[in-house]
């Protein structure tokens, strides 16, 4: 039986949230034990000063440093082995969740664009950078204050007041800095945030940039949007460090006052000296996580929120598809009552498209610009999910298909061909281990074979930033080789011809026809219509609407005249 779509997110945000949670539980009583053992060397010196120099006994002394050996000893290991649990952890969930959040972001990306989705896996990266560092611990050890704080009433109830005044100051400064810092921080962490953002979308157009001389413009609005983050982080340090040395002083200041206590005590014959030096060092071990208490705090508030944006993300953006593949299949394509309108749009861009094409068939849409041709194909190939109605091939609904079932299923070429970062065998494998015999096949099929093998390194040719620059139609060819690997049941070509010299228009004919004599369905999205002689049927879309669809002669004869987009149509017939 198959599960229900989306059960598996919930899984997995499930078994992360248990595994946090059974981890934090172990660390939490490996560190009762460890803070009990922090108590080794204040014990110790106690007991030297109490035992060993009033009676000078040395076997005293043999058998107090074998028992804090003993101690320290186990203090290491289970410190040690606290700190692989936090390891642990942290892996544990990035192992489980890594492939996840990047799916999610990658769905999310496609309707919400990149900034939030790369936002995701930086938020990943985050949890992971709390979880191994040292703030997860403060809730922890602040937990075990009380039994400090007891240790020093024991010893006298001077010592014990001074402790509770000292953790009441430093945890009050603390505060104090967290107000006065957090908002600006805050302002400070998004301001940098856009500004990369800025600055990296600006680098991808640095030809136009370059050309059209927009450099001076734009490295003056630069430096204002860095000279505001930079006036916000200074305003932060500023504070922090005051505060930060004001807490130290403070500190020091403590431990003086309860060894000072300590002397008059110890003046009054009410404690031995050892007690003074035990409770100075206690006093210090005690302070320490308050005086961390508010970082931490917010560390956790963050990770929390990162947490609760990765579960967000992959709950709720990510669309809730099926987790079994779907077998390959030679059936039909059918639309039904397809209704589209953009997230927080009332006004639809599709408006309920019906048509169905059976194995073999080839089909070019056309039509003005903004008639939704482009919207069409991504809902034809699953990647957007429909308002209503649906998208079906062979009666499986494409938008819930399993992905890599249906990757296999499907070839796209997008209007603006986005080859990857890898070499040229990679792109046409889509990134997979690539077969060569598939890559080949493809090649030749998209008649890229000899360009390939006239480039430096032919299919080891790397593609990307500062590597090797194709030229449009290069791209596009070889987009093209992509979409067809591993010959699809349904190919989507969104402008394929857009860069295509007239060479180059041939071959992807001749893909076509090859596509139709294998069983595929071809759509064909096109405003240059010589590529549509290619097409056995034809749709006019306007205003998100067919207004035209049939046999492609037929299409062509009913045509009024003065219509720009099907005057092109036209044209091919
Ligand atoms: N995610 C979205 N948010 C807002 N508007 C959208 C979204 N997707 C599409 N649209 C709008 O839908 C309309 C159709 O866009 P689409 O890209 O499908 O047109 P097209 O027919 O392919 O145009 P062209 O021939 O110029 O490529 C446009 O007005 C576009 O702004």
């Amino acid at each position: 039986m198959k599960r229900p779509v989306g059960s598996e997110a919930a899984d997995l945000i499930q078994q992360g949230r248990k595994a946090f949670v059974s981890g934090l539980a172990y660390a939490a009583a490996l560190s009762a034990v460890i803070n009990m053992l922090q108590l080794t060397v204040p014990l110790f010196m106690l007991q030297v000063h109490d035992r060993v120099v009033n009676s000078q006994s040395t076997d005293t002394l043999i058998m107090l440093i074998v028992v804090a050996a003993i101690a320290l000893a186990i203090y290491c290991i289970l410190d040690y082995v606290r700190a692989l649990t936090y390891q642990v952890m942290a892996s544990k969930l990035v192992r489980r969740l890594n492939l996840p959040v990047l799916q999610a972001a990658v769905s999310a990306s496609v309707t919400h664009g990149v900034a939030q989705s790369g936002q995701a896996i930086r938020d990943l990266n985050d949890i992971r950078t709390f979880i191994v560092g040292n703030t997860i611990s403060v809730p922890l050890e602040a937990l075990w204050a009380p039994i400090f704080l007891g240790v020093l009433f024991a010893l006298h109830w001077l010592y014990g007041l001074v402790a509770l005044v000292s953790a009441t100051i430093i945890l009050m400064l603390s505060l104090l800095s967290d107000f006065l810092t957090r908002r600006a921080m805050k302002r400070a962490n998004e301001a940098a945030l856009q500004n990369v953002g800025e600055i990296s979308g600006s680098l991808r157009h640095a030809e136009a940039i370059e050309a059209m001389g927009m450099l001076p413009a734009l490295a003056g609005r630069w430096r204002r949007a860095q000279l505001h983050t930079q006036d916000l982080l200074d305003v932060t340090t500023r504070r922090s460090r005051a505060l930060s040395s004001l807490t130290r002083t403070c500190r020091y200041m403590m431990q003086i006052a309860v060894l000072s206590v300590g002397a008059i005590l110890v003046i009054r014959q009410e404690v031995s000296p050892g007690s003074m030096v035990a409770s100075s060092i206690i006093m210090g071990r005690l302070l320490l996580p308050f005086d961390s208490m508010v970082d931490g705090w917010r560390q956790w508030v963050l990770a929390i929120a990162a947490w609760k944006n990765v579960c967000d993300l992959i709950g709720n953006q990510a669309p809730k598809r099926e987790t079994k593949p779907t077998p390959r299949t030679m059936g039909d394509l059918t639309v039904d009552r397809l209704v589209y309108a953009p997230p927080g749009s009332d006004v639809p861009v599709l408006k309920g498209l019906s048509f169905s094409l059976s194995p073999g068939e080839v089909l070019g849409i056309v039509g003005p610009s903004a008639a939704g041709k482009s919207t069409l194909a991504r809902l034809l190939i699953g990647v957007t999910k429909p308002t209503t109605g649906g998208v079906y091939l062979d009666g499986n609904n494409v938008y819930l298909w399993e992905r890599g079932s249906f990757g296999d299923m499907v070839g796209y070429l997008p209007q603006n061909v986005s080859l990857l970062d890898g070499t040229i065998r990679d792109n046409i494998a889509r990134m997979r281990d690539a077969d060569p015999r598939l890559v080949l096949e493809a090649a030749r099929l998209a008649d890229v074979h000899e360009m390939i093998g006239r480039l430096p390194l032919g299919y080891d040719t790397r593609l990307g930033d500062g590597t090797y620059a194709l030229s449009g139609g290069q791209r596009q060819r070889i987009g093209l080789a992509r979409a067809i690997y591993g010959r699809p049941r349904l190919v989507v070509l969104d402008e394929p011809n857009a860069n295509l010299d007239t060479d180059g228009e041939r071959a992807l004919i001749r893909a076509i026809e090859a596509l139709r004599a294998d069983g595929t369905i071809v759509i064909l999205i096109a405003h240059r219509p010589s590529i549509m002689q290619a097409a056995d049927k034809l749709m006019v879309l306007q205003e998100g609407r067919i207004s035209q669809f049939g046999p492609r002669t037929a299409v062509v004869s009913t045509i009024s005249p003065g219509e720009k987009a099907i005057a092109a149509v036209r044209g091919s017939a």
